[in-house]
């Protein structure tokens, strides 16, 4: 079981989120020195294993040791919430949907479940806004802060206190996953709707227009694609320009955004990677790194997303995806997907031979 209260509950939720803040600090440059010089002596062309070779040094620099640990103990947190600008028509699925998938996390049958197992990843489900009750359980967490959002098309979608006991919970569950020994973070979400917040917080936080940051989610039409980019265009146009990260979240964010943004400072404040999946996680990454820029450095991008906000976000934070397969679930799939990658790249840089060791001939000149 996860722990249920701690001395972060009995603290003022501004406290609390300085103090989180401050606990992110930046990776070990030294390690990281250590990482690019050894993948210099590996018996491959310099650069030969790409982006596995980026990933081995920034492992690196996150545990502070060359070669790092291979993650062996991932775990996907999956935040769930429900959406009050699902009454504006931006999702062609029922809200009751976000219910029934938890149901579907608990019984193992989603497909997240399904890519964890592949790779041995643990799933937690965390309730943290869904609008019916959800049973307590085995792995499912009950934090609802409260049932589902207002709808952020006619007002905010949360209070400041909302948005900030939602962070909080997110970097509890961080902290009692890696205090349980999950070395590897990914992040998860399921909510009917929550595309639409997606897209306003990259709008807001990249600068980059609604049309840019807004996509068809699980398969709009038209006429709701149209629909959708309005409310986006129109909330947020409402921010105040001097907007703090919290006061972005609560106007037109959702309960797991602010969960997940929440669960990247808390595994970043614990020096461990996260994994992120899509565009949720992109754009709940975006308000975590606004708040605390050093969490960039514990960031791996797991897949990009179908969404075209994922990609904005994806700029903006100047992560690489590892996998490109046209996913747009969401759930944590593609960031389950991409858990071999990860372990792949600090195998090679750990178990690979140097030219020395292995007596091989170098580049000439
Ligand atoms: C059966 C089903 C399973 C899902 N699993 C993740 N999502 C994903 O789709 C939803 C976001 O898209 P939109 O903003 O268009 O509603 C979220 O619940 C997200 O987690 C699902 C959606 C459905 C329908
Ligand atoms: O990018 C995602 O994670 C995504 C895309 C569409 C629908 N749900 C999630």
């Amino acid at each position: 079981m996860l722990a249920t209260t701690t001395d972060a509950d009995h603290r003022d939720p501004e406290d609390a989120l300085a103090a989180l803040r401050a606990a992110v600090g930046p990776g070990d440059d030294g390690a990281a020195r250590d990482a690019r010089e050894r993948q210099a002596q590996l018996t491959k062309p310099a650069g030969a294993l790409g982006a596995l070779e980026d990933v081995s040094v920034q492992l690196s620099a996150i545990a502070g040791s060359c070669p790092p640990p291979v993650p062996a103990r991932p775990a996907v947190a999956v935040f769930a919430g429900d959406h009050g600008v699902h009454a504006a028509g931006v999702s062609p699925w029922p809200q009751e949907v976000t219910a029934g998938m938890v149901e579907n996390f608990r019984a193992g049958g989603a497909a997240v479940n399904v890519l964890a197992r592949a790779c041995g990843a643990r799933v937690v489900v965390v309730d943290v806004g869904v609008a019916s009750p959800v049973e307590p359980g085995p792995d499912v967490l009950v934090r609802k802060v409260r049932a589902g959002t207002a709808d952020l098309s006619r007002g905010p979608a949360l209070t400041r206190e909302e948005a900030l006991a939602a962070l909080l919970v997110g970097a509890q569950v961080a902290a009692d996953l890696v205090a349980q020994g999950h070395d590897l973070l990914l992040t998860g979400d399921m909510g009917i709707g929550n595309t639409t917040p997606s897209a306003c917080l990259v709008a807001a936080l990249t600068g980059v227009a609604a049309r840019t940051a807004t996509g068809r989610g699980t398969g709009v039409d038209d006429a709701t694609f149209a629909r959708k980019v309005g409310v986006v265009e129109r909330a947020v146009a409402r921010l105040a320009p001097d907007a703090d990260p919290v006061a972005v979240l609560a106007e037109v964010g959702g309960l797991e955004h602010a969960a997940l943004a929440g669960f990247v400072l808390g595994g970043a404040a614990a020096g461990v990677p996260v994994l992120l999946d899509g565009v949720i996680a992109g754009s709940a990454a975006l308000v975590a790194v606004a708040l605390a820029p050093h969490a960039a450095a514990y960031l791996l991008a797991g897949h990009r997303s179908v969404e075209p906000g994922h990609t904005a976000a994806l700029r903006h934070l100047g992560l690489r995806p590892l996998v490109d397969l046209d996913l747009r679930l969401g759930e944590g799939s593609g960031a389950a997907l991409a858990v071999p990658l990860v372990r792949a790249a600090a195998l090679l840089l750990g178990e690979m031979a140097t030219f020395d060791g292995a007596g091989v001939a170098r580049k000439q000149g």
